[in-house]
């Protein structure tokens, strides 16, 4: 949506339009639609896995006296869609950039979070961005494309690969109005025409991403969904920990495989998604290890998370949980005491009461002898 806006806003809002008749019509307490920010995206995707996995969830006074009391630490967000990408972690840096910083509090604790959302970096806005800049000069109506395994042919025409605003500044009259994509299946081929659509030669801030993108050093563990789960989970690279080179590895075999045996193998998933798994896996390498920053030693800090607890990962949870004010700024009053401590002391002071009656009473009272008057 936030692309349509770019290209043709009358479009956007008709979309809008449409979609609020519709709800309003609806049983539901309708409050309006309309098109969210990529910070808001990158911070409600920050929200929702960390409210899943329960991290917000902190200590109270007695908690830390606890010996197995665990200092809980938020999880970082990786989100991957077909259009944007968003990277929200809390950092201990100064955020140089504005832009790029979000303070919460919840439950009574302050959070200082970088959040960055890369419009035209999502999945299928790659795609077509790496198309764009490998296009051969030559007039030929054939794109011999690394990133498709071998086999695979594709139809498409010029106007339609320059109808995004992320390529439209490329757009050329030169060349084929139609034309084929056919798939030679090479990941490093298809790594390195990936890698083109990342400029890392300029950086304002002491430190930057890509494309002079301001980013402090990674910090703690990352929650990677959506399309990097879809993706990871098709390679069967979810559930084992493999290492870098074992998930490159993986990928690379993947993508030297013939289409006709992919297809075969895998009838059920849509010919879109298999035909793609090749870049993707390719693509989302580049952009955690040439983008972000994540190498060989932090890379087991990535999870890829479809669902947690049986809900979606995605910023719609966490948007909604900030709009119905489930998560509090502020911890609920909690006793002073917590019910073991308190029924302990009770059985403490129940104890010494009856200590100091009996004492009281064996010092008051008289001995036999005199009771019997014998001196
Ligand atoms: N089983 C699936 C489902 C989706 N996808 C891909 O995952 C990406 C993200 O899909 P989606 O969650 O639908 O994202 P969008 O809503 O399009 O993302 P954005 O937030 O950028 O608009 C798309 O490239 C889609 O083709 C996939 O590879 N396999």
């Amino acid at each position: 949506m936030r692309l349509l806006r770019m290209s043709n806003n009358t479009l956007a809002n008709e979309v809008l339009l449409s979609v609020e008749n519709t709800l309003r019509s609806s049983p539901f307490d309708f409050q309006g639609a309309r098109i969210i920010t990529g910070q808001d995206e990158g911070a409600y995707g920050w929200i929702t896995i960390n409210y899943l996995l329960n991290n917000f969830v902190q200590d109270s006074s007695v908690l830390n006296l606890l010996p197995n009391f665990r200092k809980v630490e938020t999880s970082g967000a990786l989100d991957l869609g077909g259009a944007s990408t968003q990277i929200t972690f809390v950092s201990n840096e100064d955020i140089e950039s504005q832009d790029n910083s979000l303070h919460f509090r919840l439950y009574g604790k302050n959070y200082n979070v970088y959040t960055h959302s890369f419009l035209c970096y999502g999945k299928d806005q790659a795609l077509r961005q790496q198309l764009v800049k490998n296009l051969p000069s030559t007039e030929n109506s054939t794109i011999f494309d690394p990133c498709f395994n071998s086999g695979y042919r594709r139809n498409s025409s010029i106007s339609e690969l320059y109808s995004s605003p992320c390529v439209s500044e490329y757009s050329t009259l030169d060349g084929p109005i139609n034309f084929e994509i056919k798939g030679t299946g090479n990941y490093h081929l298809c790594k390195a025409n990936v890698q083109s659509i990342f400029n890392r030669t300029h950086c304002p801030y002491s430190q930057c991403s890509f494309n002079g993108v301001f980013q402090p050093v990674l910090q703690g563990k990352f929650g990677a969904f959506s399309a990097f789960y879809f993706v990871m989970d098709f390679l069967k690279l979810t559930q084992e920990k493999a290492t870098l080179d074992e998930v490159k590895e993986r990928i690379q075999q993947h993508c030297s495989r013939p289409w006709d045996e992919v297809k075969t193998e895998f009838p059920k998933i849509k010919v879109k998604y298999l035909s793609e798994y090749c870049f993707s896996g390719a693509y989302i390498i580049t952009l955690l290890e040439l983008g972000y920053g994540f190498n060989a030693d932090n890379w087991k800090d990535i999870s890829f998370l479809g669902k947690i607890s049986g809900s979606d990962a995605g910023w719609t949870l966490g948007y909604m949980l900030n709009l119905t004010n489930m998560i509090p700024a502020e911890l609920p009053p909690s006793p002073p005491l917590s019910h073991g401590v308190y029924v302990g002391l009770m059985v403490f002071f129940s104890i010494f009461l009856v200590f100091i009656m009996l004492t009281c009473w064996l010092g008051h009272r008289k001995p036999r002898c005199l009771q019997k008057g014998i001196i």
